[in-house]
Formats: C-alpha cells, structure tokens, sequence
C-alpha cells in the first residue's frame, strides 16, 4: 500500500474552475493515465497521490470503502467547484472474481475534467500548481505508435473455446443454469512499448457512445454503464444480446429487427436485467426498468439495451452500489453463484479487470462505474485482450465465437488505428 495522503499530516485538495481544457485526452502527460470520458466529458487523473491494492476476498469493496473513507477523510479540502468528480475523487478497477489479486485504487495528483459547460483542475499535494507537470507538451511528449503487432491466442485457442462453449450450452440444456457469460483472451504483442494515450484517443474518437477508460494499465471503451450515483439518483445501462452490424443501413435494419424478435437474446437480456432489478431493488426507493429493450448501436456491433433509474432509500455511495450489482448476469450467468462456478471451470483463464467494474468514486460518494468490457490489459509491449458473451442453452458455438471477434476489434482498433 502506497499512501501519500494524511500519514502525517492532511494534505491539501484543491479544486479550481478552468477554461475549456480542449480534448481532456490530449493534455494527459505521462504513459500511466486515469481516464474515464464520454462524448467529451469526463475525468483524467495522472500522478498517484495515493494507491492501494485491495485485498481479494468477499470483503473486498467493504475493504475499499474503509480506505476511502480514512483517506478522503485526512484531506484538507478547498473545492471551488462542488460538483459530483470535484475535490479528491479516487479511480478504481476490481478483478471479475472476487479472490483475484489485481483489484486498485489510485487518487491521482491531479484531475482535470469537464461536465455541461464546465471545467476544473483538481490538485492534490503540497506542490503547487506551477510545479506539476500539468499538460503534455506534444512536440516533448510525442503519442508514440506501437508499430506491428502480432496476435497469439491466450488461453485457449478459437477451437478449444467453441467446444468450451458447447458444453457449457449442454449444461444449460441439463438444467444446471440458466446463463453463463464466456469469454476468451487474445495476446498481443507491439513492437514498442504501447502508450495507453494512443489507445484511449483512437477509442474515444472511434466510440464516442462508450466510455474510455484507463485504470492501471486496465485500457477500453465500454458501452456499458454500470451504475452512475449523481447524489440520489442512480442510473444503470444494462446490455445483453448482441448482433453484428450489417452491410449498410437496410441490413442494419433487418438484424437489429431480428435481434429484437430473437428468443434466445431476449431471455439473455432478460436474465440480465433481473439480475440488476434484484440487486438494486433494496437499495432504492424507486426503481423504474423499461418494459421492452431497445437497440444500442455502435460501430461494431449492436446490443439490446435497457435504461434504468432509481432513487437511492439512504446514504449508500457508489461503490456501496457497485458492491451489491456486481457481477450482473451480463458478464456472469444465472443464478449467480453457478455461473461463476462454470466460469471458472471452464474458462481456464483469470479475467483480471475485464468485466469487473472500474470508473471513479468522489469523497461524496458520487461517482461513475461501468463493465469493464471492450477492453485489455496493457504491459509494455504486451496486452491481453478480453471479449466474451451470454451462453444460452439454444447458443451456436461459431456463432458465439464470431460474436467475441467482433468485440475483440475494438481493442485491436485500438492498437492498429
Ligand atoms: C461479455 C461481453 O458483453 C456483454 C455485454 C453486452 C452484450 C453481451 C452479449 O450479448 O453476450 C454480453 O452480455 C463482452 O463484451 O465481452
């Protein structure tokens, strides 16, 4: 544990307005950034001021909460703004499965966002303004390209993961479960060190829809919204069921009608949103969810979607939410406990971040956490890339399979431009 905050004495937090910073992804200096922006808006943290590896386990978000609440505490907090990302805010990404090593928090030195029309630079630290490296200067600090890469399959090979998937849909049938999500990792491998900056740039010009973000080395654009807490108000974007997108407007059409009218996507998405609802349910005190999906689509693929928003019944913070959503049967199955079993029984993989939640936390307990999806995690020259989906018991293994190639473009978009 690193932890630069309050050990000695509280450290000064200010948040200050700013004029329009430009492209919040474009002032990021240094390889190791914190990024979480849509459409433009968002946060970009650099520097640590303080990280912490949270420990594995079923207490692990309670774990969180706790250092959160020692460290924002310590501050000393001059906050001009008062806005839900203002003052100290915190990025964070957990592992998929709770007794895997890797879950972070880090409160970056500083943070500059923007949101509506306004911007803030938050710094944290005794140094002063000056003497941060506040921008990057593009002609010193050069997005660098990662030259050629090279693919190699991760745990299993595209084969091995149909056959995977076969069985699994076979269990269903059985009656074991009702869903599981697989997935499957890709390796790659660059020719030079891969700078995440480029990364986050091709993907949130590419997907501006989704959310690009960046937490240790944890790099993508997720459609998927988890849950946003703007003080009581919780909104949630559930996505589960997915077709390619077609050979121009007309079969964009026709598939996008065919994945409505699907079956098997339905009851997919079905499992997905009743998972939501019964985790949500007990914190809130209003809770709507549509009665029907509607279409989301994004330049690779489209999903059936579904808009939820409730009001919070007390003072839960957003991770607090998190703790009690994750993991949604949109990347684990249903009921729960199985799907994680099969998960781990037949991926034969560690998911990492992928599909864990990752966004920010405000000392408020305001904050944004999506899915990690669409995403890798990024070494130096190496990244492993991540791309899964539901398995029903009616899933078409090729068909499961071209589904993942779909969603690992993302991520080769981004590595390859
Ligand atoms: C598991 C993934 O997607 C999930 C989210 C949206 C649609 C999904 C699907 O249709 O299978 C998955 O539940 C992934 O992108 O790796």
């Amino acid at each position: 544990m690193s932890v630069a905050l309050g050990t000695t004495r509280p450290l000064p937090v200010r948040t200050t307005p700013v004029g329009d910073p430009g492209d919040l992804l474009a002032s990021l200096p240094g390889t190791a950034p914190y990024a979480w922006v849509r459409n433009g808006e968002g946060l970009v943290g650099w520097g640590e001021a303080a990280r912490v590896s949270v420990p594995p386990g079923p207490g692990r978000f309670a774990w969180a909460r706790q250092w959160l609440a020692t460290v924002f505490g310590d501050a000393r907090v001059d906050d001009a703004v008062g806005t839900p990302g203002s003052g100290p805010v915190a990025f964070g990404s957990f592992t998929f499965d709770e007794d895997a090593r890797g879950s972070v928090l880090v409160v970056p030195r500083a943070v500059l966002a923007r949101r509506g029309g306004h911007a803030w630079l938050t710094t944290v630290g005794e140094a002063p303004l000056e003497t941060l490296s506040l921008l990057r200067d593009p002609v010193r600090d050069p997005l660098v390209e990662p030259g050629r890469i090279r693919y190699g399959d991760g745990s299993l090979s595209a084969p091995e993961w149909e056959e995977v998937v076969a069985r699994a849909a076979k269990r269903i049938r059985e009656g074991e479960l009702e869903k599981v999500v697989l997935a499957r990792d890709l390796v790659a491998v660059a020719e030079r060190p891969i700078d995440v900056r480029l990364l986050l740039t091709r993907l949130a010009r590419r997907f501006p829809e989704c959310y690009t973000f960046s937490v240790a080395g944890l790099v993508g654009a997720t459609p998927e919204l988890l849950i946003r807490r703007t003080g009581q108000e919780v909104e949630s974007l559930v996505l589960a069921g997915t077709t390619a997108r077609g050979d121009g407007p007309a079969d964009d059409l026709a598939r996008g009608a065919a994945l409505l009218a699907s079956a098997k996507d339905r009851h997919e998405h079905e499992c997905a949103i009743a998972s939501v609802r019964q985790t949500l349910a007990p914190l809130c005190s209003s809770l709507e969810t549509p009665d029907e999906p509607e279409l989301l689509m994004l330049p690779n693929v489209q999903h059936l979607a579904s808009h939820v928003t409730g009001r919070l019944a007390d003072g839960a913070s957003v991770l607090d939410v998190v703790a009690a959503m994750h993991p949604t049967a949109a990347v684990g199955g249903t009921p729960t406990r199985t799907a994680i079993e099969v998960i781990r029984e037949l991926e034969g993989m560690d998911r990492a971040g992928y599909a864990g939640p990752v966004g920010w936390i405000d000392a408020h307990g305001d904050g944004e956490w999506g899915i990690a999806l669409r995403s890798g995690l990024v070494r130096g020259r190496r990244a492993r890339l991540f791309a899964g989906g539901g398995i029903m018991g009616d899933s078409d293994p090729s068909a499961e399979l071209a589904e993942a190639q779909a969603k690992f473009r993302v991520m080769q978009y981004a590595l390859e431009g």
